[in-house]
């Protein structure tokens, strides 16, 4: 599993961690490490410009003791500062007497002449961000954007200092412009950020260095085991993240990895029979989108349920694509005994679907609305219901819900799905460009899918991940689970299938995810 962690928890198990540790030793950590990942970009160190952009925090102390190492090792090295009089003294010391300059950014509020770094910035090799890390409020300040500007016009290469300078280390938001980096180099932890769009593709690749911090972070030891259960981290009623309460007992985020999902995925064993194995009732498709229907049932068939029943007017079109599918015509009320429901592809508004959408909501096995469901579902039925619901909306679809713009929804990606969850008493998978599943009991940690591809941006394959979930679901995956390794597979199978991948090859695509998994 990997973990984010909110600010304040990072900053209490830096505290823990330095009172065991002499004055400094932290930094020089988080510098060893920063410093080597620089030598790995440059490929030649000696003889390489390099220039740090310095804030008045520790992350531009990151930068100056980091420049130190490189100037030792030949680099020629020069450190912007955006405020020289609170620039990390013992940082600077080491970067002058390391062989290092330094210069003042235009646009610093000091005594002394700004010089013109356009063309300094424009020369280098590479360019470390140190203006800002995990300190940062707001957007950016407006010195710290004139030297951001002058990055991105340069167009050379970035290594950004634990984090892209300007994007919120807590939530993945961006207040107006920040740093784009082609590599970050974190310690101790992923911060949310680096982990949630729009922050993460700031980020470029992301190197974790390790400072000691894993034994003071709360839950690391469950987390390490990689149970993916439920309830980890619940019942100790954390403040949240972004209040600036304290620390949280679990982290924030986390995203399930191959070893994790391999675990969730069902397996059938000696005693099982079909029945045992789930049997996942899928209503879906219309007149009007019959491919709904057998494109959620595809999804379905290849999610390690023990059988798919489909109730509704595609009957016909999926039978005669899928023959081991159980098809009834008629309502889901009379189509037979089911372990989980998926209702909402291609279902219409007419008035037969809203009855069917209301007809599943009734049950008591778990149920995955989409799509057209979502719309049709009334809310109180929702969160009346006694076994659990997960939703899947795209932005479009959260919007709505919500009541708010899409552009808030994707802007605030983490905030947006979290409080879904929370109105709707469901697990709610928000689709897109970061797909997010939250659980109601905001304690939990939201699961952040670490696999998907741009390439899934096409009709139909939503559909596809629907009866993926809905099988999950049939075979006994508590919801959380069942969304978060749906989306994982299924963003696999994304980037498996041939590009540009249609939504049919993505159904296809996924036993060779599963095997990936699995084997
Ligand atoms: N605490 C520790 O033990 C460690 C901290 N480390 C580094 O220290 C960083 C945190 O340091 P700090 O707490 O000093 O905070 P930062 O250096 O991240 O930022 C604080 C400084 O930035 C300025 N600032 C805040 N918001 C800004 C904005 N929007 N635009 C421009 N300037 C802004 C503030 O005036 C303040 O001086 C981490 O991100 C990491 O890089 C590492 O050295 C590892 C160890
Ligand atoms: N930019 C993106 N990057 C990665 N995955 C994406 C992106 N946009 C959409 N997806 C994924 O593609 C799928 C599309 O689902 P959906 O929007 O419901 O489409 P449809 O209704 O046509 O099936 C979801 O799994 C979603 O997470
Ligand atoms: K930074």
């Amino acid at each position: 599993m990997r973990t984010g962690y909110g600010v304040e928890t990072v900053r209490a198990a830096e505290r823990a961690l330095m009172a065991r540790l002499p004055e400094g030793a932290l930094m020089q950590r988080a510098a060893a490490g920063l410093a080597a990942a620089c030598n790995g970009l440059l490929g030649r160190t000696y003889g390489a410009r390099v220039v740090l952009l310095v804030g008045s925090g520790d992350n531009g102390g990151d930068a100056l003791y980091a420049g130190a190492r490189l100037a030792r090792r030949g680099a020629g090295v020069t450190a912007v500062l955006l405020a020289p009089e609170r620039a990390h003294e013992g940082g600077l010391t080491a970067l002058r007497a390391a062989g290092g300059r330094t210069v003042v950014a235009p646009g610093a509020v000091v005594e002394g002449v700004a010089e013109p770094v356009g063309g300094i910035i424009a020369r280098a090799d590479l360019v470390v961000d140190g203006i800002v890390g995990i300190g940062g409020k707001g957007g950016l300040r407006p010195a710290a954007v004139e030297l951001a500007d002058l990055v991105r016009e340069a167009g050379v290469p970035v290594v950004a200092v634990d984090l892209p300078s300007g994007v919120e280390a807590e939530t993945g938001e961006v207040a107006g412009v920040a740093v784009r980096a082609d590599a970050t180099v974190t310690f101790g932890t992923y911060k949310p950020g680096l982990l949630i769009d729009p922050a993460r593709e700031y980020a470029g690749a992301v190197r974790l260095i390790d400072i000691g911090l894993g034994p003071h972070l709360p839950g690391g030891a469950l987390d390490a085991a990689g149970t993916g259960s439920d309830g980890s981290g619940t019942g100790r009623g954390r403040s949240d993240d972004g209040s600036g309460k304290g620390p949280s007992p679990s982290p924030a985020v986390e995203a399930l990895q191959h070893g994790d999902v391999a675990r969730l995925l069902p397996r059938p064993d000696a005693e099982s029979d079909k029945y045992r194995r789930g049997v996942v009732g899928v209503v879906a498709g219309s007149a009007r989108y019959p491919g709904a229907a057998v494109l959620a049932v595809a999804g379905a068939l290849r999610s390690g349920a023990g059988a798919v029943r489909y109730a509704g007017p595609g009957a016909d079109t999926v039978i005669a694509r899928y023959p081991e599918t159980l098809v009834s015509a008629g309502p889901p009320r009379k189509a037979g005994r089911v372990q989980a429901w998926v209702v909402g592809p291609g279902l219409g508004d007419e008035q037969d679907a809203r009855q069917a959408v209301a007809e599943v909501l009734d049950s008591d096995v778990p149920l995955l609305v989409d799509a057209d469901g979502l719309r049709l579902m009334d809310l109180d039925a929702v969160r009346a219901r006694t076994a659990p619901t997960v939703l899947t909306p795209h932005a479009g679809e959260a919007s709505a819900l919500l009541g708010v713009p899409r552009e808030q929804v994707e802007g605030a990606r983490l905030a947006s799905v979290r409080d879904l969850a929370a109105r709707t008493a469901s697990t709610v998978l928000l689709k897109g460009s970061t797909t997010l599943v939250a659980d109601p009991d905001s304690s939990v940690p939201v699961r952040v899918n670490a696999t998907g591809t741009g390439w899934l941006a096409t009709a139909g394959t939503g559909d596809v991940l629907s009866g993926l979930i809905g099988g999950l679901l049939a075979a006994g995956l508590p919801a959380r689970d069942a969304a978060s390794a749906g989306a994982y597979v299924h963003g696999l199978a994304g980037r498996l299938a041939p590009d540009p991948p249609s939504a049919t090859n993505v159904a296809g695509a996924l036993r060779h995810a599963w095997h990936d998994i699995t084997t």
